[in-house]
């Protein structure tokens, strides 16, 4: 079979995006992991993070299912959400839109651009839940909120939120985030353990100034990434419940593919946050493919997105600057 696909990103965390309202695609649960894994692959033509099933929703205006590179479904995804975002306002031409999520309907919108000639989303990213059994995070207590996990640092306090996908998250200083300790708890809590039995996205947080951040972010089921769009989501709310940073206030958080702006809200008792930043088309392109057997795939030909591949470079320059100067204070 033949499938559309464009590839984009949201802050250099890339996608490969299959429309499946416009076309008639069907898929099975193993046909989704396996084209997810063959398309994915960084050693193939095309190579991403992973794929943004975009589909058609009895109760919203599209629906997102995301798949992470080795094949996992995820419930949540902050920077493909932001993508879909997009595509799913330019095909209904409309500036706002409610997507249908694993586990919420979210709102997303056009927003002002974070940097000139970009195109801009807010999505909303929400529920977020403290509490360990969301995650699963299996230790004896409800929540952890800043505190140590012996076996994983005597050193580090974490965090461990779900909006509504997992994660876990500790603030530290510019030496630890050069070591390779956020590598090996990674590798530790996404193999077989018995903490997290599902994994753990694992986010290193650096407080640069008041209202900026930097997050890096090692992706269950893909590993480092450029960024995570709910890591920095729910980084930006724990920095404000460290005093980092005020709910309500935006605040600029920078990773290795650019840079977002986050806002956590809180109403009656619970946090939503809004994460803002670019939606980026690279190319377009078509693949061929045995939809039993996608490993040999043929890529037939690829349209780029010039001009606003070329703008996001410019911000990126402009980040990589910044980051150099603030990371190796
Ligand atoms: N990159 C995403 C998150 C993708 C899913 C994640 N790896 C998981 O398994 O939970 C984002 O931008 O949020």
């Amino acid at each position: 079979m033949e499938i559309e696909i464009i590839k984009c990103h949201g802050s250099g965390n890339d996608f490969l995006l299959i429309d499946e309202i416009s076309n008639h695609y069907s898929f099975t649960e193993k046909q989704r992991r396996d084209l997810t894994i063959a398309l994915c692959n960084r050693e193939s033509e095309l190579g991403a993070d992973g794929i943004l099933f975009v589909m058609n929703s009895d109760k919203a205006d599209g629906r997102m299912r995301v798949f992470n590179s080795d094949g996992s479904e995820a419930s949540m995804c902050g920077n493909g959400l932001r993508c879909v975002a997009r595509y799913v306002c330019e095909l209904k031409g409309t500036s706002e839109a409610v997507i249908e999520t694993m586990k919420a309907d979210l709102a997303v919108r056009k927003d002002e651009e974070i940097f000139p000639e970009i195109p801009t989303y807010l999505v909303e990213i929400s529920p977020v839940s403290f509490n360990v059994k969301d995650l699963p995070l299996q230790i004896d207590k409800e929540t952890l909120l800043n505190e140590e996990i012996p076996s994983l640092s005597k050193k580090l306090a974490f965090t461990a939120v779900a909006v509504p996908n997992p994660h876990l998250i500790t603030i530290v200083e510019n030496e630890v985030i050069r070591s390779d300790v956020q590598k090996e708890i990674s590798q530790f809590v996404n193999g077989p353990n018995e903490l997290f039995p599902d994994g753990v996205n694992v986010s290193f947080v650096k407080a640069l100034n008041p209202g900026k951040i930097y997050v890096r972010t090692f992706e269950r089921g893909v590993g480092f990434t450029n960024a995570c769009g709910t890591a920095m989501s729910a980084s930006t709310l724990v920095s404000c419940l460290n005093g980092l940073n005020e709910i309500e206030k935006p605040v600029e958080v920078f990773n290795n593919g650019g840079k977002v702006r986050c806002v956590a809200h809180k109403q009656n008792n619970t946090y939503k946050i809004d994460l803002i930043g670019n939606a980026t088309y690279v190319y377009q392109t078509k693949v061929q493919v045995d939809i039993d057997s996608p490993e040999n795939f043929t890529c037939l030909g690829k349209e780029p997105f010039v001009q606003e591949t070329e703008q996001y470079a410019k911000l990126q320059e402009e980040v990589k600057g910044y980051l150099n100067e603030a990371l190796n204070a």
